[in-house]
């Protein structure tokens, strides 16, 4: 699946509105000093603790009041100690609290919310599978202490542990704070997570992290969704993100996510955000994408070889150039062509070399 731009979009605009998440976890570095629920900071942070006796902060009685129910209901503060990336669990056990009333189905077919396009490709990957069957062990467990059942055995199925738990590598994305610290991490629903990677995007996204009824600096909740999905003929019985999610319940509060188009965007163009770190080489940007995702990245920047990439480039701005005539020559046209071309071309020179 990707996004599509239902329209043409200028270079700097927000494509979406700010976007609530359907489950987040802060790392256990930031429990003591920012909101459980919606990351803002703390105004007196408390001392650390260790994370499994750190009851959640809050900043506020509505945040309180709107999240707590939902720590106690995930059975998270039954994790075992040692559980490694807890921040994962715990975003997981709190998503199966979103899924589609009575009970969330242990059949997989019945869960499909579009968000869980990897689950074959991770359960098994070597890489990946042992993490998802020892994590979704220790959520399964958790679950049924909380309703007072035995410990798990044999006969357990830990199948939609292990599913949710993989649509929240796929999907989970680092929530940063104006700083640049990850404060923890956030499940979209698809309006933002069918955004694909490009290592030269044309968008970008950016997180609001304020307390209930706070509109924080730069978010602008009048603007409106610009994408569109597009859905693969594979997929086609379904066809929006709404039909996708039928059911699932979003959280009211949690930090907020905002796309903006970092270049023009022409009508039905693809949009492309980046999930690594532009400024590595491009050995290393593969390598992070393949550990993070378990995909090989294929745009056009990466298929290319730097000194391809700029020649092709320039050629592009000729092109473009002769097949105006000198009458028609449109000036600001021909100086907004070359400035993305350029800032393509420095993207890739100041990163390759
Ligand atoms: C957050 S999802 C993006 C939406 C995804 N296309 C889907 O159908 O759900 C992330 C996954 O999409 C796939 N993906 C995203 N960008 C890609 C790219 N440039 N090349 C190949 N696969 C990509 C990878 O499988 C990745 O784990």
């Amino acid at each position: 699946m990707e996004m599509r731009a239902k329209e043409d979009i200028e270079m700097g605009e927000d494509i979406t509105p700010p976007l609530l998440p359907l489950s987040f976890s802060l790392h256990d570095s930031f429990l003591s000093s920012h909101c459980s629920s919606c990351f803002s900071p703390l105004s007196i942070p408390s001392p650390s603790l260790p994370p499994q006796a750190h009851p959640p902060l809050y900043c506020s009685a509505a945040c309180s009041s709107a999240h707590s129910p939902i720590v106690s209901s995930s059975a998270e503060s039954l994790l075992p100690a040692s559980s490694p990336h807890p921040s994962n669990l715990r975003t997981a056990l709190r998503f199966l609290l979103t899924l589609p009333s009575p009970s969330p189905c242990p059949h997989l077919h019945r869960f499909n919310n579009g968000l869980l396009t990897n689950y074959h490709k991770l359960s098994t990957s070597p890489e990946f599978a042992p993490e998802i069957r020892q994590g979704a062990i220790a959520m399964a467990a958790a679950r049924k202490l909380r309703n007072g059942d035995s410990a798990l055995d044999q006969s357990d199925g830990v199948l939609l542990e292990e599913a949710v738990l993989s649509l929240v590598l796929t999907n989970a994305v680092e929530v940063q704070d104006e700083a640049g610290r990850s404060l923890g991490i956030a499940v979209y629903d698809p309006n933002f997570s069918w955004i694909n990677h490009s290592c030269s995007p044309n968008a970008c996204y950016r997180f609001s992290v304020s307390p209930p009824n706070a509109t924080s600096f730069g978010e602008d909740s009048c603007s409106s969704l610009r994408i569109v999905p597009n859905i693969s003929e594979e997929d086609s019985g379904v066809c929006s993100c709404s039909d996708y999610m039928k059911g699932t319940i979003g959280y009211e509060y949690g930090p907020k996510v905002i796309v903006r188009s970092i270049k023009r965007i022409k009508k039905e163009e693809e949009v492309c955000v980046s999930y690594t770190d532009l400024l590595q080489p491009k050995a290393m940007r593969q390598s992070d994408l393949w550990l993070k995702y378990q995909f090989t990245c294929s745009c056009r920047r990466c298929a290319m070889s730097p000194s391809t990439y700029v020649d092709h480039a320039l050629e592009e701005i000729l092109a473009s150039n002769l097949n105006s005539s000198s009458s028609r020559f449109d000036l600001d046209h021909y100086r907004d062509e070359a400035n993305k071309k350029l800032s393509d071309y420095v993207d890739e020179t100041i990163t390759e070399f």
